[in-house]
């Protein structure tokens, strides 16, 4: 287990990926720690979704070397080991909360327990058995997050989870996380939402398929000489594109 044995949950080396012919990762290095909640941030399109499909074994990679919790991505044997939830909402509409974890947990060989335990952390329970459809957005995001956390992954992958969340709702959604992260589950989290970089407890910073920056928080802050994560975060994609 890569808790125990310090291994970083994913390391990446000169990972190269090309989507419709072009080149859209040039050679990716990076590390991320074991149980820990790591932020993925740049602009749009500059390869954050590419960079996630990649970590969770649905991209080809042109070359460069990948692991995930110790293995390939693509062996079949760390796939149950990851969640990946993207920016649609992954769920039935017409099923409960229930109805749709229990489905996840069959296909996982989980039980309807573990799938009772995913709808309570994200404190779904009380809606457990009305059907998605009848959620409000934040709501059928957190029905498809509980998806994701049946069998209780190692590694969460999330294509902003907060994305058009009302702020009381994000908070609830990263209290959540920060709880998985306390057992030792591992989160790389894309956000376009600046001040979530506070959450996390280091950042990547992606620009035009490069990866500029992996700082924690406060050193994104200090390296921009500023209080703001926005302003951080402009003045380090300008910097990276003045390189
Ligand atoms: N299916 C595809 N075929 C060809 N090119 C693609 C495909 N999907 C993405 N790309 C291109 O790959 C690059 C990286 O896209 P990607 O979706 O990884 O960016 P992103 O950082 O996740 O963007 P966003 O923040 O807007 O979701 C972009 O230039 C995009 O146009």
């Amino acid at each position: 287990m890569s808790e125990r044995t310090g291994e970083p949950a994913i390391r990446a080396k000169g990972v190269r990926v090309s989507r419709g012919g072009r080149e859209v990762l040039h050679g990716l290095d990076l590390e991320v720690a074991a149980g820990s909640v790591i932020g993925l941030m740049g602009p749009s399109g500059c390869g954050k979704t590419t960079l996630m499909r990649s970590i969770v074994g649905v991209q080809r990679i042109d070359s460069g070397e990948l692991t995930v919790l110790g293995r390939s991505p693509s062996d079949p044997a760390v796939r149950h080991e990851i969640g990946y939830v993207t920016q649609a909402v992954s769920v039935y509409g017409d099923l409960s909360v229930r109805a749709n974890a229990a489905y996840f947990a069959a296909l996982q060989g989980s039980s309807r327990a573990d799938a009772d335990e995913a709808i309570a952390t994200v404190g779904l329970a009380d809606l457990a058995d009305r059907p998605v459809d009848r959620l409000s957005g934040g709501q059928a995001s957190r029905a498809s997050l509980a998806c994701a956390l049946v069998g209780l992954p190692r590694l969460l992958v999330l294509d902003e989870p907060t994305v058009g969340l009302d702020p009381v709702t994000r908070e609830d959604i990263w209290t959540h996380l920060r709880s998985l992260a306390e057992q030792g589950v591992t989160l790389l989290v894309s956000s376009h939402v600046m001040d979530e970089a506070a959450r996390c407890d280091s950042v990547l910073l992606m620009r035009e398929g490069d990866l500029l920056a992996h700082l924690t928080p406060a050193e994104l802050l200090e390296r921009a000489g500023t209080t703001n994560a926005e302003d951080a975060f402009l003045t380090l994609i300008r910097e990276g594109g003045e390189r």
